[in-house]
């Protein structure tokens, strides 16, 4: 059976900030992303670095799945990211702005020829056109172990994505979902998870609360958050709610009665069910059951 791993809430953490390092690992973040890449200042990329390697050796975080976000692999900071990356052993390496199957094959080459256990997972940012063009390719080449692959999660980068297209932040994000939307597919088409982009307005509660539902909606199993008060938010609105709940633990108790048994398709209250949603069902109540065991 498949790991559940919860993804609701990655946080962002800039590896230059001391006093932030420290806080995020007592943070209830499913999974903090430790970053070397644009929260980082060309002079401050080494800094940033050594505070990783002590992080990882003297006080290394527990309880929370950890990544790297280095620099793109082409540049000189991206290869020095990468040997602290390796020397850290966090759960994952996040690529940002991947726009080839190459991008994905150098960091995937390193990791094997530097001997890195098969543990340390891939993840990749796609936040510019090239990228979301190739999504799916990207995906179905590197998800899977049999094809080489350590690819674990796609995460959306909006605020490049903005840049990179012109699609103003005043139009909300309608311009945006047709590509958010192929990121999904991508992602489910090949099973693995999908983490929507930042809400860079952080004092803005409810607007982060509108979007995450918005995205909860489109798919997504969770969020990349920019500041600790995302958290609690994030966790509460990509966990399944009370009502889809009983809904599921409905749709079990229907399919577990006698009159059930050989039939694939029954009536719940008026409303058609299959057995696929028995399977959605079950794969919700797990998913609930495993977030609260990590409470
Ligand atoms: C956005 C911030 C610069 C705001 O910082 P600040 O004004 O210091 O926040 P607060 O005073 O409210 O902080 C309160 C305490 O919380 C700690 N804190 C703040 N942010 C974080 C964090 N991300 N992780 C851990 N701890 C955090 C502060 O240290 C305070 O602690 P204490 O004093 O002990 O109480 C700042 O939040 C920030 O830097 N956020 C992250 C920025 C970042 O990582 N950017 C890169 C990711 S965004 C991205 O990737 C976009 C993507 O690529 C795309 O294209 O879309
Ligand atoms: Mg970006």
């Amino acid at each position: 059976m498949k790991e559940i791993k919860l993804w609701r809430s990655a946080l962002s953490v800039p590896a230059v900030n001391r006093r932030a390092l420290e806080k995020s690992k007592t943070l209830a973040a499913d999974a903090v992303i430790y970053d070397l890449e644009d929260s980082v200042a060309e002079g401050r990329k080494a800094e940033a670095r050594e505070n990783l390697e002590q992080l990882f050796t003297h006080n290394r975080p527990t309880g929370m799945t950890t990544a790297i976000r280095i620099n793109p692999l082409d540049t000189e900071a991206g290869q020095e990211d990468m040997k602290t990356a390796l020397a850290c052993q966090p759960d994952a390496i996040l690529l940002p702005k991947v726009e080839t199957l190459a991008n994905v094959a150098a960091a995937s080459a390193m990791l094997n020829r530097n001997g890195a256990p098969l543990r340390v997972r891939l993840w990749v940012m796609l936040e510019t056109p090239a990228g979301i063009v190739n999504a799916a390719a990207i995906a179905g080449a590197y998800s899977h172990e049999t094809a080489g692959g350590r690819l674990e999660a796609l995460i959306v980068g909006v605020n490049d994505l903005r840049s990179a297209t012109g699609v103003a932040p005043a139009s909300g994000r309608s311009y945006l979902v047709p590509w958010l939307m192929q990121v999904v597919l991508a992602a489910r088409a090949y099973d693995i998870a999908v983490i929507d982009g930042v809400y860079n307005d952080f004092t803005d509660t409810a607007g982060f609360e509108a979007e995450c539902a918005e995205a909860r909606a489109m798919g997504f199993d969770g969020k990349m958050l920019i500041h600790p008060s995302q958290i609690e938010p994030a966790n509460a609105l990509f966990s399944p709610s009370e009502a889809a709940l009983a809904e599921a633990r409905a749709i079990v108790a229907a399919f577990a009665k006698p009159e059930a048994e050989g039939h694939n398709v029954i009536d719940l209250d008026g409303r058609m069910v299959e057995r696929l949603h028995l399977e959605q069902a079950e794969a919700l109540i797990a998913k609930a059951n495993h977030a609260n065991e990590e409470r």
